[in-house]
């Protein structure tokens, strides 16, 4: 169908009428799928129908999105606006945060002009969807990781990738966010060493997959691998397994089955996870470390979340034989990761693998690129379960034969 003039006049106009009352259309609009056709495409629309000077001011100032969001978070700007459901002048808000009112000022004005609070007279202002998410105590804590940790890898990717002469990074050390942080530590290894980073990462991971589907919401571990379990079948390795929230969830999701959970990750995390993890929870937690072979004889499944896409292949190879030494015949793998498509990928998977690049010189991977790896490791490739589209996050399984 042409359009004309009149037709993008009348859209307009209703995308106005909507941005009256933003809050009437997230009430209204039922399904999930009509909202994201209309974000998706609001967004696509914006760039597409940019003028030059636009282009250039949207990513010219990008840099200052995250910082600036950081600032209402630790001045407590943010909460202080979603503390009540009402609109607030900027002395009320000076006078709950210390913020100067100067200060003050400039910076509610530039939240409102990127639609971060809503202002609803001269000097009134009130929270809004975002304002709400960022001034959640959680979605803070994984603002700080990012605008303290791998931002600073991301401004220096330029010189990082020039001094490399635009070699694909994958597995090159130091990495983008080495250098920045002028360590020539592994990023594991500068964590461990840094305790206040070590938490903001694990709290990041752990926000980062809230309310995103799991794994166990597409597959039913009990039907597929945990058949005629009793007490000694060890049913779930958790390798890399941090803290254990993948643990816990499947004893969560399965109280009733019989067998064993084990997490392994590194001594620090361990130390940490065993802590952290309640008795009651019946997960048993080891020091292990992937580039030695699995002592672990005959699980049901060796899981592993989100490992491999910090790994250049060979090291990916060297870690699934060694996870091949722990398994039967009944056994298999379980890689939990981003599977990427060949063609239109979504930002946030494609976001990943520029932040794995920049963090810890990783990759997201294809699934041409994964069933190579398994090949390589004399192990195949048997399904791939697509369990969120916005991310492309898969179980791929993977067994002897
Ligand atoms: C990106 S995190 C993923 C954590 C967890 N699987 C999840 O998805 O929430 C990577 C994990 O691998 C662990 N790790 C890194 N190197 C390791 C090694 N050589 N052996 C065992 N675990 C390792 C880290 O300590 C960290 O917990």
């Amino acid at each position: 169908m042409s359009l004309d003039n009149t037709h993008y006049e009348a859209l307009a106009e209703q995308i106005e009428s909507i941005l009256r009352h933003p809050e009437r259309a997230i009430e209204h609009i039922r399904d999930e799928r009509t909202r994201r056709r209309l974000v998706e495409g609001g967004c696509k629309l914006s760039a597409a129908l940019e003028q030059p000077k636009e282009t250039f001011r949207r990513v010219g100032y990008s840099h200052l999105q995250l910082p600036l969001a950081l600032v209402g978070v630790e001045s407590g700007v943010f909460s202080a606006l979603t503390a009540e459901p009402r609109a607030f002048n900027s002395a009320e808000i000076a006078a709950r945060t210390g913020v100067d009112p100067g200060l003050l000022r400039r910076l509610l004005r530039y939240y409102q002009a990127t639609d971060v609070v809503s202002q609803v007279g001269d000097d009134t202002y009130r929270s809004n969807n975002v304002t709400r998410v960022l001034s959640n105590d959680d979605q803070a804590k994984s603002l700080r990781w990012t605008s303290k940790i791998t931002a600073q890898g991301a401004l220096n990717l330029p010189d990082w990738l020039r001094s490399n002469r635009y070699r694909d990074p994958v597995g090159l050390m130091p990495t983008a966010w080495t250098s920045a942080v002028h360590t020539d530590k592994h990023p594991f290894a500068w964590l461990a060493e840094n305790p206040w980073a070590l938490e903001l990462a694990q709290d990041h991971m752990r926000i980062q997959r809230e309310g995103r589907p799991l794994f166990f919401d597409a597959l039913n571990f009990e039907q597929r691998f945990a058949q005629d379990s009793t007490s000694s079948t060890i049913l779930f390795v958790d390798v890399g397994g941090s803290t254990g929230s993948q643990s816990l969830t499947f004893r969560q999701r399965y109280p009733n089955l019989p067998g064993r959970v084990l997490l392994q990750d590194r001594p620090e995390v361990v130390q940490q996870a065993k802590a952290e993890l309640m008795s009651s929870a019946n997960i048993e937690a080891e020091v292990y470390d992937i580039f030695t072979p699995q002592p672990v004889k005959g699980a049901r499944a060796y899981y592993l979340r989100n490992i491999f896409h910090g790994l250049e292949d060979s090291k990916c190879v060297e870690a699934l034989v060694n996870a091949k030494a722990g398994m039967t015949d009944q056994s298999v793998i379980l890689i939990d990761e981003i599977v990427l498509p060949e063609s239109n990928a979504t930002p946030h998977s494609s976001q990943h693998d520029m932040e794995v690049m920049i963090c810890v010189g990783g990759i997201e991977r294809t699934a041409a690129q994964w069933e190579s790896l398994l090949k390589d490791a004399g192990l195949k490739m048997r399904e791939v379960v697509k369990y969120d589209k916005d991310y492309e996050d898969s179980l791929i399984i993977a067994g002897i034969n």
